[in-house]
């Protein structure tokens, strides 16, 4: 009775709210807009008050870099910001980046005769500084990314020459700050593993990249905070997919937040990133540059190279610098620049957005010989006016004075004189619990290859056709041999075809081994690379833990040997069946090695091409289409690495060794009667099965190393940091002063 009058009330509830919610009449077109209104006023406001900020609003500079009241501007400013860092109680201390005479050269041509030199950066000097958020604009082909990629570390030596200084927090770059988790650099393309969850992809980096000594629990609610910040929380449990492909997953501006989130794991002191908003529609690009404001806002120095954002999205940004041809054409508070190319007599004009007309007055016209002249003349003339006015040099001083007020390390001018910034960094850090909680090692070696198999073993179960293909292949292999080979007698035809049939199971497992290798490791190299030079984990914790995660693949060619084996009538007895099934997987193991190495050592392309022909080769010295005798002797090491010729004349040890008859038809010209013969007439008589076996694996070893190695140069030598000399002699100075430092203190003591 009760549970019916329960039932009954909640009835009577229900249809209450649907009547309430239906009587609620829709809100007026004026009310919409309202509230849009408010809503855009709110997106586009500035999380930081401008007037708060160094420099900005509020008093005014004179042109000499002082303001009127008389107190220095780069002092009085950098004070300004430490009172709104403490007023806002930053979780982060962000990281003081500084360029002097910056110029980086490459050679561009064919071939030696015609290379040429060419200056994508000439000359530049500038600043990059905590809490702010600097956008790097200019037309196509200017050098944003170059200047992207050489202030975070990721020119590699052999690209070009570098020269002048960078400068991090006042000191001479070590690789150490750009592969530990202070500095993040974010791809423009999205490299991610497709099969795995929003969630699963930040759990994964998070147990990778922070602190042993941080609960699973903390890193869970850090990676919910995360999620949560860059609005990713209806597809946490959405696969990532790939764009426009299988699977199908996030959107792109998903994808692009995704991309950024997998960095922002390891909450760096400074985020570099290219083109984040490259893609995506102009209200994607405004929620992923207002999830970027905000990182500034924490504390951060975040600088990005970014297209025409819109209006909206420009004023969103703290800083900025505008390249053109190599050259720095203006770098200083984005809101000022209006006015300032307004003061060389260049006016934006009115309704424009400001984005589109630097884009205009910094882009060269190539149309005609006087429209290149005209604007060649214009931007020469930008380039003069931003080294005189020492916009460069004031964007270096205000860093340095802001690192002294700061960290109080006199290092005004933005460094060189070994300052002890982390040091203090850290002690100032000392009452703010998420800078403390961030320090410590990452997983250890057993930790990451426990994970990295995890993530191999979840993206294989998850990869539909990755499973399915290959048992189809072999299904249909197995099915197609069964039916042409059924039953084989023990007459002389009976003894062609069972030697057709081992030689074309061996091409089979080779092709369907290394040709599916090729394609899943060149897909995931560059996955790889971009995961380990963040310094997520070691390449041999990758590529051991993949080796084996790919070990159950080879389950199929068990199914496969057994149907063929069966349905052909190979030799009678369970000891030849098992050799023969560790011959095909030993083949199959090393044909896969090959793939590895082809896509590990080579571009995808080259590696997808030389593949297939390298199995060509490979069949040709295999033992059927040339006599083992009759490789002419400067060719006959090939036999030693091929897989081919070890798995085909162990397959055919097994079949025919020992003294297994054959039988004889009158009259017949040539006859084999036993095992022997045939081997002989291949010149397989002195192979011996175990030793092929065992060298077969050998080989698969040593080609696995060889792909480990060359996986592991190739990433090495691109994550090698390009430091110029400049830099060398100052961080040997740094020491030279640390030296000296530590030697007046105890003097003093
Ligand atoms: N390693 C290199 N070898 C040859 N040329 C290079 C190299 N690196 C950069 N360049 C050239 O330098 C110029 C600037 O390249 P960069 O990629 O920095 O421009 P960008 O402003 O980012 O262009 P976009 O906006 O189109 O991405 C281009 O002309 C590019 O071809």
């Amino acid at each position: 009775m009760n549970a019916f009058v329960r039932q009954k009330k909640r009835h009577t509830r229900d249809k209450k709210m649907t009547l309430m919610k239906e009587e609620v009449p829709p809100p007026s077109a004026e009310e919409c807009a309202r509230v849009w209104q408010l809503e855009y006023e709110t997106q586009t406001r500035k999380s930081v008050d401008a007037s708060s900020r160094g420099g900005k609003g509020g008093k005014e500079r004179n042109g000499s870099g002082t303001f009127n009241n008389g107190k220095n501007f780069h002092e009085a400013a950098a004070v300004e910001a430490l009172m709104t860092m403490t007023e806002r109680k930053t979780t982060h201390k962000g990281i003081s980046i500084t360029w002097r005479n910056l110029t980086y050269t490459v050679q561009i041509g064919n071939n030696k005769k015609q290379k040429t030199s060419k200056k994508v950066l000439d000359d530049m000097t500038g600043a990059a500084m905590p809490r702010h958020f600097v956008a790097l604009m200019g037309p196509t082909g200017s050098g944003k990314t170059s200047l992207l990629n050489c202030l975070s570390g990721r020119i590699p030596k052999k690209d070009g020459t570098l020269t002048g200084e960078i400068l991090v927090d006042g000191k001479a770059r070590n690789e150490k700050i750009y592969r530990s988790r202070q500095v993040a650099y974010v791809m423009q393309e999205e490299l991610l593993f497709p099969h795995l969850t929003v969630m699963e992809t930040f759990m994964l980096h998070a147990k990778l990249r922070l602190p042993q000594s941080m609960k699973i629990e903390e890193k869970t609610r850090l990676v919910r905070s995360l999620i949560l910040e860059l609005g990713l929380k209806a597809v946490e449990n959405s696969k990532i997919g790939r764009p426009g492909g299988f699977p199908r997953g996030l959107s792109g501006g998903e994808r692009k937040r995704a991309n950024i989130g997998i960095e922002m794991v390891a909450n760096p002191e400074a985020l570099f990133l290219d083109e984040p908003t490259s893609g995506l529609d102009s209200f994607q690009a405004q929620n992923v540059v207002r999830a970027l404001q905000d990182l500034a806002a924490h504390g951060r120095t975040v600088v990005c190279t970014i297209h025409q954002p819109r209006s909206s999205i420009f004023k969103l940004f703290d800083q900025l610098l505008l390249i053109s041809e190599g050259k720095m054409l203006y770098i200083g508070d984005s809101e000022k620049a209006v006015e300032y190319f307004a003061k060389l007599s260049f006016m934006c004009p009115d309704l424009t957005n400001p984005a589109d007309f630097f884009m205009d007055i910094t882009s060269m016209d190539r149309r005609s010989e006087v429209a290149e002249k005209n604007s060649r003349d214009r931007l020469r003339l930008f380039a003069n006016k931003c080294e005189e006015r020492e916009l460069g040099e004031n964007a270096v001083k205000l860093a340095g004075a802001m690192n002294s007020s700061l960290f109080g390390n006199g290092n005004a001018g933005g460094g060189g004189s070994g300052s002890n910034n982390s040091k203090n960094r850290k002690k100032k850090g000392e009452d703010n619990t998420l800078v403390n909680e961030y320090q410590g090692r990452g997983a250890n070696w057993f930790q990451q290859f426990a994970l990295l198999m995890d993530r191999s073993l979840r993206e294989q179960k998850r990869n539909v056709i990755g499973i399915f293909v290959p048992i189809v292949i072999d299904v249909i292999y197995a099915l197609i041999l069964s039916a042409l080979y059924r039953d084989l007698g023990k007459d002389q035809q009976g003894v062609q075809d069972r030697i057709g049939c081992l030689f074309f199971i061996c091409l089979n497992v080779a092709y369907t081994s290394a040709l599916p290798a090729i394609n899943l490791f060149a897909g995931e190299k560059a996955v790889i690379g971009r995961e380990r030079s963040s310094g997520a984990y070691s390449c041999s914790a990758y590529y051991i833990s993949k080796y084996i995660a790919e070990l159950p693949k080879l389950l199929p060619r068990l199914f496969f040997c057994a149907l063929v084996y069966n349905v052909v009538g190979f030799r009678e007895g369970a000891e030849y069946f098992w050799t023969f099934v560790s011959i095909i997987i030993c083949e199959a193991l090393a044909a896969q090695a090959l793939g590895i190495f082809m896509a590990a050592s080579l571009p995808v392309g080259a590696a997808l091409a030389l593949g297939p022909a390298s199995i060509t080769i490979f069949t040709l010295f295999g033992g059927i289409y040339l006599n083992v005798d009759s490789i002419p002797k400067g060719a006959g090491w090939i036999k030693y690495i091929d897989f081919i010729y070890y798995a085909f004349s162990a397959l055919a040890a097994n079949e025919f060794g020992g003294d297994v008859k054959f039988t004889c038809v009158e009259g017949e010209i040539r006859c084999l009667e036993n095992g022997r013969e045939i081997l002989e007439l291949y010149s397989f008589e002195n192979v011996k099965v175990g030793t092929q076996v065992g060298a077969q694996f050998g080989l698969q070893l040593g080609i696995q190393f060889l792909a480990f190695w060359f996986l592991k140069r190739g990433q090495e030598a691109y994550m090698a940091l390009n430091i110029p000399r400049e830099e060398v002699n100052k961080s040997v100075n740094s020491d030279d002063d640390a030296t000296v430092n530590t030697k007046k203190r105890v003097t003093n003591a």
